[in-house]
């Protein structure tokens, strides 16, 4: 080994990692480790580049294309007469990569203290990491490491697919040109998301699902309802298996299983969104010392230290929540406990939300009905239609709700499910609610609700909960 640089803290990650870095660390020798993501190698880490801020970008301007669907109900015909998709693309991303490319060269070059190191790392010994950069191969150590080199998208093992061009969220949004059809395996958040844009935008999606529903994590009732609505929207193929996928033209043609028998469907692109991978296997976090939890995450307490003294890990690489609102807060955590280590402080995970941006949308927080049901909890609930309140009468809407459930012995609200309309604008006043201990009586009575507003939707449901 040649020379070894040492640093008082190693990065891994630029992501939410490189929130940490405030002026604080202004006498802290820093070296911040990036590989770059995405097809342009960028800086910054998935949420800027390619999660939560293009996509919703895209989502915005899927939902002003599905204008028309909305307006014909109310007597206002709308004809959607172009979608400009590289005026999109370009529009989307001339300002995400400027951001990228701006907070680069602030880390490059802005402060005397940050090394950035540009290349793949992995752990090649206890708080030791080789990093491969375009100049070579370098070996860091640090006194502390902070390790929030998140995940990436999970390719299945089906024959045939290395034979057929793959996108996943991570290239997707930066095709030339929209294709007339694409297929779409996955229902999750990624594939509920992504199918709502490319149809809103004209494109003919199939969306292929393992199971017998479509966002099958969320309470029984939403996923029911979405479920439906997709059916209605986009060519849903569910309880479907991929035996092989294989060319077909410019395009692909994948061969299903399914409840009658074998199937093929024909498209032109291919979006796989079956869920993420953590990088702690390319990281070789097991070289590191660090011990891995379930599915390869690396394994953290409260305060987010790993097995290693000294060792922290934050995000999707280790949290069970893959949603940046919870890697900011792990993220403030870890930056806490570098600078304080004799007061350290916990994370909180006891009031998570979470929305799919999908049309309709969904928000929701706490637990699942089912989720009451298996753990035996006492509890009542009240779904409440968005089309039983004045501003739902004003949108003609028919198909949303809010779902809760809480305790009817004190009226704490144990989860609320919304789909429909500004879902999680709606359910923000909730998870406010529960984190504080507001109960659904003190909630509903104890405040004015704008009249005729959205969150009467709310009101309403909190009033209409059988408590005792
Ligand atoms: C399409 C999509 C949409 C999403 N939408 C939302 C949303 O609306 N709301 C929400 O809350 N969450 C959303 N998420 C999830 C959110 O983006 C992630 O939870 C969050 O960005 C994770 O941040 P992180 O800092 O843990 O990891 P990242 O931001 O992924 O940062 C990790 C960084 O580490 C780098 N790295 C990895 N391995 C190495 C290595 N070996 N050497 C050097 N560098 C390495 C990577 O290149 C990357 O830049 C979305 C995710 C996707 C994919
Ligand atoms: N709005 C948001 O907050 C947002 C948006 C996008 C992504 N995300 C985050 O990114 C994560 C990844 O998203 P995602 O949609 O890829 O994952 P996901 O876990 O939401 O959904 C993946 C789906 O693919 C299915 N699946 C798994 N393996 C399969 C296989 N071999 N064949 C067919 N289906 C298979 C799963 O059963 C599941 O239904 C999410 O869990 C979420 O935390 C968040």
């Amino acid at each position: 080994m040649g020379s070894v640089r040492h640093f008082d803290l190693v990065i891994i990650g630029s992501g939410s990692g490189n929130s940490i870095l405030d002026d604080r660390f202004d006498g802290w020798n820093v070296a911040i480790v990036e590989k770059g993501i995405g097809p342009n190698d960028a800086f910054g880490g998935t949420c800027l580049n390619v999660g939560c801020i293009p996509t919703k970008m895209f989502v915005h301007t899927a939902d002003t294309a599905s204008a028309p669907g909305t307006g014909t109900k109310l007597g206002v015909d709308l004809q959607l007469e172009s979608v400009r998709w590289s005026d999109i693309r370009d529009r989307i991303f001339g300002r995400i990569d400027s951001i990228s490319s701006g907070g680069e060269k602030f880390r490059a070059e802005g402060k005397d203290n940050i090394t950035l190191l540009q290349g793949n790392a992995h752990f090649t010994g206890v708080k030791q990491l080789t990093v491969h950069t375009d100049e070579g191969e370098e070996t860091i150590t640090a006194d502390r490491f902070v390790v929030a080199a998140g995940g990436r998208p999970t390719i299945p093992d089906i024959p045939g697919l290395d034979q057929v061009r793959v996108h996943t969220s991570d290239d997707v949004m930066r095709m030339a040109e929209l294709p007339e059809r694409m297929v779409i395996l996955g229902t999750g958040f990624i594939g509920a998301e992504f199918a709502h844009v490319f149809s809103a935008l004209g494109v003919e999606v199939t969306m292929i699902g393992r199971s017998g529903q479509a966002l099958r994590a969320e309470d029984e009732d939403v996923s029911a309802r979405f479920t439906e609505l997709a059916a209605d929207r986009w060519d849903l193929r569910l309880n479907r298996a991929v035996a092989a996928a294989e060319p077909a033209g410019d395009g692909v043609r994948l061969h299903l299983e399914g409840p009658d028998g074998a199937e093929t469907i024909e498209a032109d692109e291919l979006l796989v969104a079956i869920g993420r991978t953590p990088n702690s296997d390319l990281l070789d976090v097991a070289a590191g010392g660090l011990k891995s939890a379930v599915g390869g995450k690396i394994a953290v307490d409260a305060q987010q230290r790993t097995s290693v003294e000294g060792v922290w890990a934050l995000g999707d690489i280790s949290s069970d929540y893959e949603l940046k609102h919870v890697a900011n807060h792990e993220t403030r955590v870890v930056q806490h406990n570098l600078l304080n280590p004799d007061s350290p402080v916990e994370s909180d995970h006891l009031v998570v939300p979470h929305a799919v941006f999908s049309s309709p949308q969904i928000a929701a927080v706490g637990l699942t009905e089912q989720q009451a049901r298996e753990r035996g909890i006492n509890y009542v609930t009240k779904i409440q239609d968005y089309g039983a309140i004045a501003y739902g009468w004003a949108m003609e809407d028919t198909t949303g709700f809010a779902k809760l459930l809480a305790d009817p012995d004190t009226g704490r609200i144990l989860g609320a499910h919304i789909i429909g309309p500004q879902a999680p604008t709606l359910l923000q006043p909730i998870i406010q609610a529960m984190q504080f201990g507001l109960d659904a009586r003190t909630m509903a009575h104890g405040q004015y609700w704008i009249h005729p507003a959205m969150p009467e939707l709310i009101e309403n449901a909190l009033l209409g909960l059988p408590l005792n």
